[in-house]
């Protein structure tokens, strides 16, 4: 039983959701690109090592993080006992490493974008996330960057950069809202956040104002021709339920975060269709 909670606890250290999810905008950045039917070792190759470096960033994160949580989220595996902190260290090392084999078969650009990734991944949590605003940005081009990654590696990164400028401002404003939501752990810890620094509700019109920026600015792909007009009609849900999300986190952070999740994820999708009804002759 042992054995099973261990495997259980590395798999979850890795945040899979977030691994397949950042993936897909790897893949989505291929695609845009036009490289996917061209250069499908090369799209395959990246999809891979977005996954790896995720699930090595999230479990090196939650390492570094292993104090914090036993205050903020005691059933995360470390603070629950079912990964010792040196057992999530190597697995962090190992998977970082399996990402480098992917990335160094690609091009030039690509490899570059990755190398600037992994080490910003190591980083991130003792450097840069205790510093206001600072952090989350990191996070944020960290998860624009799929974009750009995918498309470098099969082709023109042009396309691409509106996508991870979306993504990056709707990251920005949901690590924001976070930060407000780990308050009492990230005080303990000595952080200075953004809520911490500016107080909560200024960092939650903080977060308010990005996202309106973001979602203004959501039918650009559209306008642009990378997309067809199917994108509009799941990109506009996806802005009112991100919107809906930041409301809420004036009053419960932790709902409000996970609803902006739920229209991000929604949002991506629209990417996917929206490129799809462009490439397969829909509309
Ligand atoms: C306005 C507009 C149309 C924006 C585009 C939104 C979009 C497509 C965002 C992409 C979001 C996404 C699917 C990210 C991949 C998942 C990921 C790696 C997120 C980074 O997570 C960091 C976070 O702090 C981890 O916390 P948690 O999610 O609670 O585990
Ligand atoms: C394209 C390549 C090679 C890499 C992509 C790298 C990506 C997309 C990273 C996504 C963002 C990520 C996994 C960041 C790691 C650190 C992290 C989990 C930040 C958020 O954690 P905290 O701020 O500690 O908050 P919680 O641990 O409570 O979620
Ligand atoms: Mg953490």
């Amino acid at each position: 039983m042992a054995a099973v909670e261990t495997v259980r606890g590395l798999v979850e250290l890795t945040r899979p959701v977030n691994v397949i999810a950042a993936s897909v905008l790897t893949f989505i950045g291929s695609f845009v690109a036009g490289g996917v039917t061209a250069y499908p070792l090369q799209t395959g190759a990246a999809v891979a090592a977005t996954g790896l470096a995720v699930g090595a960033g999230n479990a090196i994160n939650d390492y570094f993080d292993r104090e914090i949580d036993r205050i903020n989220q005691p059933e995360r595996a470390i603070p629950r006992g079912a990964v010792s902190p040196r057992g999530a260290l190597v697995f962090s090392v190992v998977l970082f490493a399996m990402a480098v084999g992917f990335a160094v078969t690609l091009p030039v650009v690509a490899i570059a974008i990755a190398g600037i990734n992994l080490l910003a991944l190591v980083a991130y949590t003792e450097y840069f996330k205790g510093l206001p605003g600072l952090g989350n940005a990191l996070v944020a081009y960290l998860v624009g960057s799929t974009f750009l990654f995918g498309a470098a590696a099969v082709g023109e990164v042009g396309p691409a950069v509106v996508l991870a400028v979306l993504a990056a401002i709707a990251t920005l404003t949901r690590e924001i809202v976070k930060d407000v939501e780990d308050l009492e752990g990230d005080l303990e810890e000595g952080l200075n956040t953004l809520p911490i620094a500016v107080g909560e509700r200024r960092a939650l019109v903080i977060a308010t104002g990005l996202l309106a920026v973001g979602v203004a600015a959501s039918p650009i792909p559209y306008l642009l021709g990378y997309f067809g007009a199917a994108y509009l009609v799941v990109v506009v849900p996806a802005d009112a339920i991100m919107l809906y999300g930041v409301a809420r986190s004036f009053d419960d952070p932790t709902a409000g975060q996970v609803q902006l999740k739920y229209g991000m994820f929604l949002a991506a999708l629209a990417f996917i269709i929206g490129r799809g009804a462009l490439e397969f002759g829909g509309v």
